[in-house]
């Protein structure tokens, strides 16, 4: 791979609907889309995870740009790449600042397996040509809009329901649901609102039959998940705490959790997604890739990491209209009866669409050997 010059491009695109967490609400979406560009005229794109606040984790846009421009993009144009796997290897030094790295990396396999005109799923060593997905529904103004938008989410086909959880909004919602889709796949997403204070709360998650329980405690805590999981039957699902293949080790070791969602963002790239992945298959955990309201750029890296064979559990990633008037990619994600047709053309398979991407762009830049 032969690089010309790299473009950061900070955009912002409108939600179609808030998303509310137990950490707050999101109602657009700034975002950094990154462009790498070779001699050959290749392009291979990915987008960063980070959000313009530090509610989810420390990284935020504005950090993402620094850390880029100054620390990253250099060492990535230092010397030639010939595998994308080289390039965590190459940010080892630079401490934290996964969804920085994640971005660069990801564009970086995105050229690659256009170069070797190969979808990017196969690269990664994928077998699936389909994939199941789920949807994630965020906190609602009233019980009656949650109930319109799990039927709708249904009526669209998606495999699985994730609902957001917080005290208050918790015990009576998943008795609420249960009582009309008693049998449906259901998980619930806390988002670190709970501490084992809450024990005999969470005790009573186990009469819902949820599939798992994503994050109820710390964002960086796998010691009190380890606790909580030897009290309930509910398998726990980690997310916010997990950046890296070593914390999946040792979640494993101490028995924290059941299943991994792997963000591809928070965990620094592919590279450590996939050996997360091998690690979780060879201990029988099963993975799904969460979602981060990512543009139709990231929802496509999302699609390829999916294609392994350990992703077993439906993901959150939904269709493009689930999230935006316009994507910014050809064509859209669209969704089956709750699947995702892989794309076997050459990279992310979908193609950015430039005038759209230039009408959400704020402010770019162009980083040149
Ligand atoms: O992209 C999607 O549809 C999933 C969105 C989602 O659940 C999340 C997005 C961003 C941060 C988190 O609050 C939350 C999650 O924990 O997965
Ligand atoms: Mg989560």
């Amino acid at each position: 791979m032969e690089i010309k010059h790299i473009v950061l491009r900070h955009l912002k695109m409108d939600l179609l609907k808030p998303f509310t967490t137990s950490v707050g609400t999101e109602y657009d979406k700034d975002f950094i889309l990154v462009e790498v560009k070779a001699k050959n005229g290749l392009s291979g794109w990915a987008e960063s995870v980070a959000a313009i606040d530090p509610f989810y984790k420390e990284e935020t846009v504005k950090t993402n740009w620094h850390i880029m421009s100054d620390f990253l993009i250099p060492i990535l144009l230092k010397e030639p790449i010939t595998h994308p796997d080289q390039v965590s290897e190459r940010f080892s030094h630079v401490r934290g600042n996964f969804m920085a790295k994640s971005a660069l990396e990801g564009a970086i396999w995105d050229l690659y397996a256009r170069e070797n005109g190969m979808p990017l799923a196969k690269a990664l060593g994928g077998t699936k040509d389909k994939i199941e997905v789920g949807v994630s529904i965020g906190i609602q103004s009233s019980e009656k809009e949650l109930l319109d938008l799990i039927e709708k989410s249904l009526d669209e086909g998606y495999k699985r329901i994730k609902v957001k959880i917080q005290p208050g909004w918790d015990i009576n919602i998943l008795s609420l649901i249960r009582k009309h889709y008693p049998d449906i796949p259901l998980m619930a997403d806390a988002n670190t609102a709970y501490s084992l204070d809450d024990l005999e709360l969470l005790k009573s998650l186990d009469e819902f039959n949820l599939t798992m329980i994503e994050q109820p405690l710390g964002f960086d805590d796998i010691i009190d998940h380890a606790r909580l999981q030897s009290e309930i039957e509910t398998p726990i699902c980690l997310d916010e705490s997990i950046h890296s293949a070593e914390d999946v080790r040792k979640a494993i070791q101490l028995g924290s959790c059941q299943v991994i969602n792997i963000k591809i963002g928070r965990v620094g790239g592919l590279t450590e997604s996939k050996k997360i992945h091998d690690l979780c298959g060879s201990h029988g955990i099963p993975v799904w890739c969460g979602g981060m309201l990512e543009s139709g750029v990231g929802r496509a890296h999302n699609i390829a990491i999916t294609s392994l064979e350990n992703f077993v559990l439906p993901g959150d990633t939904a269709a493009s209209s689930n999230y935006w008037a316009q994507d910014i990619i050809e064509p859209e994600v669209v969704v089956n009866n709750g699947l995702i047709t892989v794309p076997d053309k050459p990279g992310i398979g979908y193609e950015p669409d430039r005038s759209k991407i230039e009408d959400f762009t704020l402010y770019s830049k162009v980083f040149r050997i």
